[in-house]
C-alpha cells in the first residue's frame, strides 16, 4: 500500500479509516462497489470541490477559534486531501486557526481536547529504542521533513509539556499546504523530557510524563539519542527544531548544524523573515540598512538570531563586523545589555554595549534606551505584552520620520503592541510587521493589510528547496537568499498597489511565493556546495514538480 499514489489493497472500513486514502463521499459508485464500501457511506457522490464547500460551511458553523481548530484537526485525521484542499483554498482565513495564534490555545489545552494520535512521542525511558520506535511511524518510506519540539518554550506561552505537540503538527500542516511536501513525507515529533509547569504536573488530565524536566547531561543524552536515531533510520531528512528554550536552542543548533540537514526555526527562520521585512522597510523609508539604528527588546534565542542575520547582511553590504554590531542595542528584563552585566551568554555578549555609554543615563530600561539612542527600528521578541507603550513609540516617532516597529512576539496576547495603536501614535508613519496575525489597518478609508513577519514565509519554502534540490545542509546563505526572495516578492506585489506597501507578500499567494523563495534557497545551496550541481532552469522545474497539490488520485 502506498500513501503517495493512493494505490492500496485496503478495503471497506479500513480504507475509510486511513486519512491519506479516504475520499469519503467522493468515492464513486464503482469504487464503492469494488472496494467494499457499499452501505458505509451516505448515497450522495460529491466532487472534491463540493466537499470543500460543505466542509467550509461546517467550519464556519463553529464560533470559537479553538472549536474551529478542533474541527480542522478532526478533518485532517479523517481525510487529508480534503483538509489540505480546504486550507489551500482559504489560506488567509484558515492560517490563524491551523497555526498561530489558535494553535497556542490548542497546545495549552492539548490534554483536554486530545482525540486521535498524530506524530511520534519519544520519552526518556525509551532512549535506547528510538530506532525501533521510529519504525512505528504511520507512513513507511522516506520522511522529507521532521519538526521536533520538547515543548519548553511554546510560542510565548512557556512550558506546555507534551501539549507542545500541537506546534510540530501545525508547522508540518503548512509544510504541506504551502511548501507542498506530501503529508506522508512529514513527521511531527514530541520529545517528552518532562515539564516544569506546575499546573500541568498537578492536572490529573495531563497526558505527558508527570516528572520534572531533564537537565544537564541527561538532557544532552536524550537529544543525542534522538539525533542519532534520525541519522541512521531517516538519513537525508530535514530536521527542524522548534520552540526549544533559549538555554537549549542555540547549543543544539551549534552542535548539529554541520552534522546533518537541520535548522532552528525560531532562530533562523524568524531571522530570515525579519530581514526580509526590514529590507522592504529600508526601501520604503529610503534609509539603507547600514544607517538603521536597531533597538531589540528581548535577548532570547530568536532575538539574537534576528540580530545575527541582520548583522550578516550588514557585513555583506560592506560594514566591518564591529561596525555592524554597533548598530544594535539589546534590552531585556534587566535593562540594556552592557559589558558589566553578568550571566550573558557568548551570543548575547556580542551585542553588549560599553559600560560608559550609559554613565549619564537615567537607568537602562526600554524608555530610556529609546530616548537616548533615537532608534530607527524597534524590534520586539520579548513576549512582554504591551511593552511598546504609547510614550515609547511617540518618543521614537519624534526623532524618526518612518519608524520601523516590529512587535513580533506570539501569540497575539503576547504582542508588544497593537498595530492600530502604533499607527495612531505615529500618525500613520510607522512601518509595521507583527508576529501573529492582526486585522488590516484603515488608511484613508482603505484597508491596508499588515505584514505578518512570521517564519511561515521561510520554513515551508526551505522544505520545498531541499526536496527539489537535494541539499544536505542548511547554510546561512540559503536563509539570506530566502530572505531576499521574500523582499523581492513583496516589492513585486506592491508595485501595482495604491497606498502604503505591505512589507511582506500576501499570505493568500504563499504557495506561489514559496516556489520563488525555494528556488533562491536551492540556488544558494548549489553555490555553497551542499547540493548537487543544477542550473536555475533545472531547479525551477524541480521545485514546480516537487510541490504537491492536494487532489484525489484518479479512480
Ligand atoms: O509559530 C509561530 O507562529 C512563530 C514561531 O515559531 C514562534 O513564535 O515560536
Ligand atoms: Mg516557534
Amino acid at each position: 500500500m502506498t500513501h503517495l499514489t493512493g494505490q492500496t489493497t485496503a478495503r471497506g472500513a479500513a480504507l475509510l479509516a486511513d486519512p491519506l486514502l479516504n475520499k469519503g463521499t467522493a468515492f464513486t459508485r464503482r469504487e464503492r462497489a469494488e472496494l467494499g464500501l457499499e452501505g458505509l457511506l451516505p448515497p450522495a457522490v460529491e466532487t472534491l470541490d463540493e466537499q470543500v464547500t460543505r466542509a467550509h460551511r461546517a467550519f464556519l458553523g463553529y464560533d470559537k477559534p479553538l472549536n474551529r481548530h478542533i474541527y480542522l484537526r478532526q478533518l485532517q485525521d479523517t481525510n487529508e486531501v480534503l483538509f489540505y484542499r480546504l486550507v489551500t483554498a482559504h489560506l488567509e482565513e484558515l492560517l490563524p486557526i491551523v497555526y498561530t495564534p489558535t494553535v497556542g490555545e490548542a497546545c495549552r489545552r492539548f490534554s483536554e481536547i486530545y482525540r486521535r494520535p498524530r506524530g511520534l512521542f519519544l520519552a526518556w525511558e525509551d532512549r535506547d529504542r528510538f530506532h525501533e520506535i521510529l519504525h512505528n511511524r504511520p507512513h513507511k518510506g522516506a520522511v522529507e521533513v521532521i519538526v521536533v519540539t520538547d515543548g519548553q518554550r511554546i510560542l510565548g506561552l512557556g512550558d506546555q509539556g507534551v501539549g507542545g505537540m500541537g506546534i510540530p503538527i501545525g508547522k508540518l500542516s503548512l509544510y504541506t499546504a504551502i511548501g507542498g511536501i506530501h503529508p506522508a513525507r512529514t513527521l511531527p515529533i514530541l520529545l517528552d523530557v518532562g515539564t516544569d509547569n506546575e499546573e500541568l504536573l498537578s492536572d490529573p488530565r495531563y497526558l505527558g510524563r508527570r516528572e520534572r524536566r531533564l537537565t544537564g547531561a541527561e538532557y544532552d543524552e536524550m537529544i543525542e539519542a534522538f539525533v542519532s536515531a534520525v541519522e541512521t533510520e531517516l538519513p537525508g531528512t530535514l530536521l527542524q527544531w522548534e520552540d526549544f528554550a533559549t538555554a537549549h536552542a542555540r547549543p543544539i543548533l551549534t552542535r548539529y548544524r554541520d552534522r546533518l540537514l537541520t535548522f532552528n526555526d525560531d532562530i533562523q527562520g524568524t531571522a530570515a523573515v525579519v530581514l526580509g521585512a526590514l529590507s522592504t522597510a529600508c526601501r520604503v523609508s529610503g534609509t539603507p540598512l547600514p544607517e538603521q539604528r536597531l533597538v531589540v527588546l528581548g535577548a532570547g534565542s530568536a532575538a539574537v538570531g534576528v540580530a545575527d542575520m541582520i548583522r550578516a547582511a550588514l557585513v555583506d553590504e560592506g560594514l566591518s563586523d564591529e561596525a555592524a554590531r554597533r548598530r544594535f542595542w539589546f534590552v531585556d528584563v534587566d535593562g540594556l545589555l552592557i559589558g558589566a552585566r553578568t550571566g550573558l551568554s557568548d551570543e548575547q555578549r556580542v551585542y553588549a554595549r560599553a559600560d560608559d555609554e550609559v554613565a549619564e543615563w537615567d537607568g537602562t530600561g526600554l524608555a530610556e534606551v529609546v530616548r537616548r539612542v533615537e532608534p530607527t527600528a524597534l524590534i520586539g521578541l520579548s513576549t512582554a505584552s504591551g511593552a511598546f507603550t504609547e510614550e515609547i513609540v511617540r518618543q521614537m516617532a519624534s526623532t524618526c520620520e518612518r519608524p520601523v516597529v516590529f512587535p513580533l512576539s506570539n501569540p497575539t496576547s503576547h504582542s508588544e503592541a497593537d498595530p492600530a495603536d502604533l499607527a495612531r501614535w505615529t500618525g500613520g508613519r510607522a512601518l509595521i510587521a507583527t508576529g501573529s496575525p492582526f486585522p488590516p489597518l484603515k488608511v484613508d478609508g482603505r484597508e491596508a493589510p499588515l505584514a505578518q513577519a512570521n517564519n511561515v514565509y521561510i520554513f515551508p519554502a526551505m522544505g520545498l528547496a531541499v526536496a527539489a534540490g537535494g541539499a544536505t545542509r542548511v547554510t546561512d546563505r540559503m536563509l539570506v537568499a530566502a530572505a531576499r526572495a521574500v523582499a523581492l516578492r513583496a516589492a513585486d506585489e506592491a508595485a501595482g498597489l495604491p497606498g502604503p506597501p505591505p512589507l511582506l507578500p500576501a499570505i493568500g499567494g504563499m504557495r506561489e511565493a514559496a516556489r520563488e523563495i525555494a528556488l533562491a534557497a536551492a540556488l544558494a545551496a548549489v553555490e555553497d556546495g551542499v547540493a548537487p550541481r543544477a542550473t536555475e532552469a533545472e531547479l525551477r522545474a524541480a521545485v514546480a514538480t516537487a510541490q504537491w497539490t492536494p487532489d484525489y488520485p484518479a479512480p
